[in-house]
């Protein structure tokens, strides 16, 4: 009898595939991992700092392996992540057949329309994508029910007015997403106007959840790190944890070690970076239960305090404009800053940020003022959880989609509980 974490046919060809064409993988197998699909489980006892994976870096896929004709027939101005989507959708059969065992191990486009919130319906937050089945136009009435760090939408406030432009990696990150995919699919038409929707957006959500940091020998990291992507065969196995991450590369081998002991039958983890579970859910389709990274973002109550020109002027100045960050732990010190501002003489608080000077400072208001933002916060999360309870209820789209409805609630009660410990521990 196969064990329960047996891979299945297709995945054991492609092991064979990647031992043949010099992949080391002597110490993880792929196997079955329960409610992470396909996973990394190790071969032997695994000690802090081994080697767990060596890829020859001939076997990725990147950019300097498609030909330049290929990218010739594309606009100049292509994200590296559109434009290797592009080449599994459209390079040439004789050229892509060398990845057909390991394209096998993927996923398919309905895992990814189950955990995919950018493939959801319009019902449960999901964007409107050129050619989508769901057509059905947003109706501005209906509660957003993704979280405001993911569709940039909220239920019980009016978010104050940013007047200045800035990067916010973890905020919005839907729409960016959206945005993104949008582009690709225009450069994609442009050279392929029959391109197919559901495949070349299976393509590019493959390029999304499964490459690597990746820079060939000699060259600079690309303006956009975003273009510094490739994907390594067999490295893709790996899901996601909360460790140390150990993986260095060079012009011959991609190499993965442990970041800790790991006991043969465990799943070896890799760590995709310190994300919030909100930008986890956006880009991989999942979320931790338990992550020290996870944390939501206050801007949009901030903004609603913080409303003139001169204030929004100071910190912009002084670097302080955006992205104020709420752990379990507690507000980080942008927040501490800006709670400041919003009460004292725009000199008194240049003279605080630049020389911890305490006139006008009252740290018994920044606290009261933190809380209420925090507080701000908690109370959209419960009048999300009581809509989205109620659209579980009546409205049939969510029904029939009930464990996206799910995934929703489950983020929904993580975001109250970051409220509820960050208020408890706002000391300033
Ligand atoms: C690089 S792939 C890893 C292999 C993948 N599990 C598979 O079955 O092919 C990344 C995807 O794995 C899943 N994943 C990674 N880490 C996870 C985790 N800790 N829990 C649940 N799913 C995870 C997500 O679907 C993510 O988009």
């Amino acid at each position: 009898m196969r064990p329960e974490w047996w891979p299945g046919q297709e995945h054991e060809a492609f092991t064979e595939w990647a031992i043949s064409n010099g992949i080391d993988t002597k110490s993880v197998t792929p196997a079955r991992f329960q409610g992470r699909g396909l996973g990394m489980m190790a071969t032997r006892n695994i000690k802090k700092g081994e080697t767990v994976l060596k890829v020859p870096t001939r076997l990725m896929l990147r950019v300097e392996k498609i030909p330049s004709t290929f990218i010739d027939r594309l606009p100049g101005d292509i994200a590296v992540h559109a434009l290797l989507a592009a080449y599994l959708t459209h390079g040439a059969p004789d050229e892509l057949s060398r990845y057909d065992l390991w394209r096998k191990s993927w996923p398919s486009r309905k895992d990814f329309e189950d955990s995919m919130p950018i493939l959801w319906p319009t019902a449960l937050g999901g964007p409107q994508l050129p050619s989508s089945e769901d057509d059905a136009p947003i109706d501005s009435e209906q509660p957003s029910l993704l979280p405001p760090s993911l569709s940039g939408l909220w239920n019980s406030i009016q978010p104050g007015t940013k007047t200045k432009k800035y990067s916010a990696d973890y905020q919005n990150i839907i729409l960016q997403q959206a945005q993104r995919l949008r582009k690709a699919w225009t450069d994609v038409i442009s050279a392929f106007p029959d391109t197919d929707w559901a495949t070349f957006s299976y393509n590019w959500l493959i390029v999304n959840t499964r490459s690597f940091y990746w820079v060939s020998e000699g060259q600079e990291t690309p303006e956009d790190p975003n273009d510094a992507m490739g994907l390594v065969p067999f490295a893709d196995y790996f899901n996601h944890a909360d460790v140390a991450r150990d993986v260095k590369f060079d012009g011959n081998t991609y190499e993965f070690r442990a970041t800790k002991d790991y006991e043969e039958g465990e799943e070896v983890f890799m760590n995709y970076g310190s994300h919030p579970n909100d930008t986890l859910l956006a880009e991989y389709g999942f979320f931790l239960d338990v992550n020290e990274a996870d944390s939501i973002y206050l801007d949009d109550i901030v903004f609603r305090d913080i409303r003139s020109a001169d204030q929004h002027e100071e910190l912009w100045l002084n670097q302080y404009y955006g992205n104020y960050q709420v752990t379990l732990h507690g507000p980080c010190y942008r927040t501490e800053v800006a709670a400041c501002l919003s009460y004292m003489k725009e000199e008194d608080w240049r003279n605080h940020v630049l020389e911890g000077q305490s006139q006008g400072l009252d740290e018994s208001r920044s606290e009261a003022t933190i809380k209420r933002w925090i507080l701000t916060y908690a109370a959209e999360a419960d009048a999300t959880i009581t809509a989205l309870q109620k659209a579980m209820e009546l409205d049939t789209t969510v029904q029939a989609h009930r464990s996206k409805a799910d995934m929703l609630l489950r983020r929904w009660r993580q975001i109250k509980d970051i409220c509820e410990h960050a208020a408890k521990n706002v000391s300033v």
